[in-house]
């Protein structure tokens, strides 16, 4: 599918009313859902869990990789930076500075920090969440972006923000991460808002690393879902549950 293909696909899905979750694969991927989404939603939050902040421009990168800039190709302020590339005239940046916050995010480009800098994006890196706790890093972040959760979220999640040891088969792994507990419990919490209809799920790579890593890492992005979704460690008690006696 190409990129303009996922955009409407996913404002498809959003307007029968539906919460669009897309699996990845490339980054890059979440300029087409968001811009999908934002045509849904004017007004739309982004939570984007990962250990980059994926911002660079495509005359700041030192890549290249297209996965380390969606959030450059989609943000209203960046636009006087970003050039006209063949093949993206169809993308409308669509989301503002303000909008954005970053959660996990430990390798930080020298122009990403400069733009966080700048615009004052959001940003709790991993110290904060050692810092604060997951759960005050949230409530700020709700704080900074959708105070009154008028808006309807858009939660990016970059299997990477997980330590490596919880997600080995990802393109761009960083040391010193998330551990999945902390993965799982921030998105328990994002999802308890209820405002969120758009997830990507990405940078998965099942063809790196051994075997016992693929099945760590898809094991991972499976836990992050369900845990999103609800699936509590709660054992459930049947109604007629009768403590046995001797
Ligand atoms: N989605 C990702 N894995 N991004 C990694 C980006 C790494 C680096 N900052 C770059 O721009 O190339």
């Amino acid at each position: 599918m190409t990129l303009v293909q996922i955009s409407d696909k996913v404002e498809e899905i959003l307007r029968c009313g539906q919460t669009v979750v897309t699996l990845g694969g490339d980054h890059s991927m979440s300029v087409a859902t968001i811009h999908g989404h934002a045509k849904v939603e004017n007004d739309l939050a982004i939570i984007w869990i990962d250990a980059h902040p994926d911002i660079n421009t495509p005359l700041t990168s030192a890549s290249g990789n297209i996965h380390g800039m969606p959030l450059s190709f989609l943000t209203k302020e960046l636009q006087p930076y970003v050039p006209k590339l063949p093949g993206f005239e169809w993308l409308k940046p669509c989301i503002s500075v303000k909008d954005i916050a970053f959660i996990g995010v430990r390798d930080i480009d020298k122009a990403e920090r400069y733009i966080i800098d700048k615009y004052n994006i959001t940003t709790f890196t991993m110290r904060d969440i050692d810092k604060l706790g997951m759960e005050c890093v949230l409530e700020r972040t709700i704080e900074a972006i959708n105070p009154t959760l008028n808006k309807k979220i858009h939660m990016s999640f970059d299997i990477d923000s997980l330590d490596p040891a919880f997600a080995p088969s990802t393109g761009t792994p960083v040391p010193y991460g998330l551990s999945l507990r902390e993965g799982m419990f921030l998105v328990e919490e994002i999802a308890l808002t209820n405002k969120v209809t758009g997830i990507d799920l990405v940078e998965i790579n099942p063809d790196l690393g051994s075997q016992r890593d693929q099945f760590t890492t898809i094991s991972a992005a499976a836990e992050v879902l369900y845990a999103f979704f609800g699936k509590r460690t709660k054992t459930q008690l049947p109604s007629d549950y009768v403590l046995p006696k001797p």
